[in-house]
C-alpha cells in the first residue's frame, strides 16, 4: 500500500504463465457463461520464458467518473466495451464486498475504481495464449488486492469467463479443466492433475511461424465449428472423454509414448473440426505442416529402434508449432531443430532451458525431407525454449507506483 495526500494506494502484483493445451478446449455449450462443449488439459509452461505481469491497484483518489481502467502494453484497453472482463470485475467485487459486510473493520476496497496495469513478454493475440495469461493475472492479482479466501479452482470459474484457456493457468504443472453440466457454470472449473515437480523434465519448443495477429480468433472460429460441423459432435461426445482419461493416466505414470500419441491426435482432431467446419478453417500452412514432417522423421528414427515416440507436436488457432519432448531427449528433438533453423537465422535459443540445447549430428537430419527444413528454415521466424512451470506468483514488483502512477519496466 502506497501513500499520498488524498489517500492510500492498494497494490498487488502477480506474474501468470502461458498454458499450451494436449487436449484441446473447442467449442461452448453457452456463449454468455463461456461453458464448454468438452473437458480440456493442458501443461502450464514455465514463467522463465513466457509470462504476464499485471498490478491491480485502487484507491479513493482515482476519478470515480473515468471508472476502471486497463493498461496492457502501454495502451489503453477499452474494457468498459468488454463483457468478458466486466464479468471478472463484477465477481471479484462482489466476493470482496462479502467480505466487507463480514468484516466492518475491513477498508471498503470493493467500491473503488480499479487501475490495472499489465505487460505481456510475448505479442499479445498473436496465438501464443496472450489472453489465457492476462486473463488469470487479472483475476490472480485482483483476488490478491482484495484478499480473497477463494482457492485457485474457485477463481477459476471467474477466470473462465474472461478467456476460457485462462482458467487453467490459475495453476502450475499439469491442469485440466472439466466441462461440467450444470446451466449455471458451477461445476465448469479447473483442477491441478499433477503438479509440475511431478513430471519436471516435460519441456516445450515453440516455433514462432507467425508472430502476425491475423487468423480467425478462437471464439468466433469454435461458434463456427459448433454450427457447422458434422464431426464435431462425436469429438465433443464421445472421442475427447475417452481421451481425457487416457491422458491423465499417462501423465500420472509418466508415460511420454501415450502422453505423446494423445497429443498428437487430439491436435489433428481438433484441426479436423475445423476444416470441417463452413466455412472451413484452417489454421495451419505450410510451415506447421513442415514442423510436423521433422517430429515424424524423428519419431520414425526412434519407433525403427524400437523404442517410443520421442517428440509430439500441437497446434492453436494458429501456424505456431509447439513440440514437447522430455529433457533426456533434448538433442535428438529441440537438438534437431537447433541443426537445421540455426543460431543466425533464428532467435531465442539461450535463455535456462535453450542454452542446453546442443544441434544434433548431421547424420541425425539425414533422414529429414529436403523440402519440410526448407519450408521451415523460411517460416520460422523465432523459438521459445521452455518447459513445465509453476502457476502465478505474487511479486512484490508493481507496475503502478505509490501516487497511482503506471511504471514502465
Ligand atoms: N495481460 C493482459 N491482461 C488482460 N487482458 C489481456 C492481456 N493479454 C491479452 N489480453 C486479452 O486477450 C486478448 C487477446 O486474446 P486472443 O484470444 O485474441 O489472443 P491469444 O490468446 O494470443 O490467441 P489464442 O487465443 O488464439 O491462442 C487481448 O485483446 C486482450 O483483450
Ligand atoms: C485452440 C485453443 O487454444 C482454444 C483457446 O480458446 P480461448 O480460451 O482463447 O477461447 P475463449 O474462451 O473464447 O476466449 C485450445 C485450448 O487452449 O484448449
Amino acid at each position: 500500500m502506497g501513500d499520498n495526500r488524498q489517500g492510500p494506494v492498494y497494490r498487488s502484483s502477480t506474474t501468470a504463465p502461458v498454458n499450451i493445451a494436449v487436449i484441446k478446449y473447442w467449442g461452448k455449450r453457452d456463449a454468455t457463461l463461456n461453458l464448454p462443449t468438452n473437458s480440456s488439459l493442458s501443461v502450464t509452461l514455465s514463467q522463465a520464458s513466457l509470462r504476464t505481469h499485471t498490478t491491480a491497484s485502487c484507491s479513493a483518489h482515482y476519478a470515480a467518473h473515468e471508472g476502471d481502467s486497463l493498461l496492457l502494453n502501454g495502451s489503453a484497453e477499452p474494457i468498459q466495451h468488454s463483457p468478458r472482463t466486466q464479468a471478472c470485475l463484477g465477481q471479484l467485487r462482489s466476493l470482496r464486498s462479502s467480505l466487507e459486510a463480514s468484516d466492518p473493520s475491513l477498508p471498503k476496497l470493493s467500491g473503488l475504481p480499479l487501475h490495472i496495469v499489465s505487460t505481456n513478454n510475448f505479442p499479445t493475440a498473436a496465438g501464443l495464449a496472450s489472453s489465457a495469461a492476462g486473463f488469470a493475472a487479472l483475476v490472480r492479482s485482483i483476488a490478491d488486492l482484495y484478499a480473497l479466501p477463494q482457492s485457485a479452482t474457485e477463481l477459476s470459474r471467474i477466470a473462465r469467463q474472461g478467456s476460457g484457456s485462462a482458467c487453467r493457468s490459475l495453476m502450475g504443472g499439469y491442469v485440466a479443466w472439466r466441462a461440467g453440466s450444470a446451466a449455471d457454470g458451477s461445476d465448469s472449473l479447473a483442477d491441478e492433475v499433477a503438479p509440475p515437480a511431478h513430471w519436471p523434465q516435460m519441456r516445450a519448443l515453440v516455433l514462432v511461424v507467425s508472430a502476425a495477429k491475423k487468423h480467425l480468433p478462437s471464439t468466433a472460429g469454435m461458434q463456427v465449428t459448433v454450427k457447422t460441423s458434422s464431426l464435431f459432435p462425436t469429438r465433443a461426445d464421445v472421442v475427447v472423454p475417452r481421451r481425457m482419461q487416457n491422458m491423465e493416466q499417462a501423465i500420472r505414470a509418466r508415460d511420454f509414448d501415450a502422453f505423446a500419441r494423445l497429443t498428437m491426435q487430439d491436435s489433428n482432431g481438433f484441426h479436423a473440426v475445423c476444416l470441417d467446419s463452413w466455412p472451413p478453417i484452417a489454421y495451419l500452412n505450410d510451415v506447421s505442416r513442415a514442423a510436423v514432417r521433422v517430429v515424424e522423421a524423428i519419431n520414425q528414427q526412434s519407433t525403427d529402434a524400437g523404442a517410443g515416440l520421442l517428440a509430439a507436436y500441437t497446434f492453436d488457432a494458429g501456424p505456431n508449432a509447439v513440440v514437447y519432448y522430455l529433457e533426456r531427449d533434448t538433442e535428438r528433438v529441440a537438438g534437431v531443430f537447433r541443426a537445421l533453423l540455426g543460431n543466425e537465422r533464428v532467435e531465442g535459443w539461450e535463455g535456462s532451458y535453450g542454452q542446453d540445447i546442443k544441434p544434433a549430428e548431421m547424420e541425425e537430419l539425414a533422414t529429414l525431407d529436403e523440402k519440410a527444413v526448407e519450408t521451415l528454415r523460411a517460416g520460422v521466424s523465432r523459438v521459445i525454449c521452455t518447459g513445465v512451470g509453476g502457476g502465478p506468483e505474487k511479486v512484490d514488483s508493481h507496475l503502478v507506483d505509490e501516487r497511482g502512477e503506471p511504471v514502465w519496466e
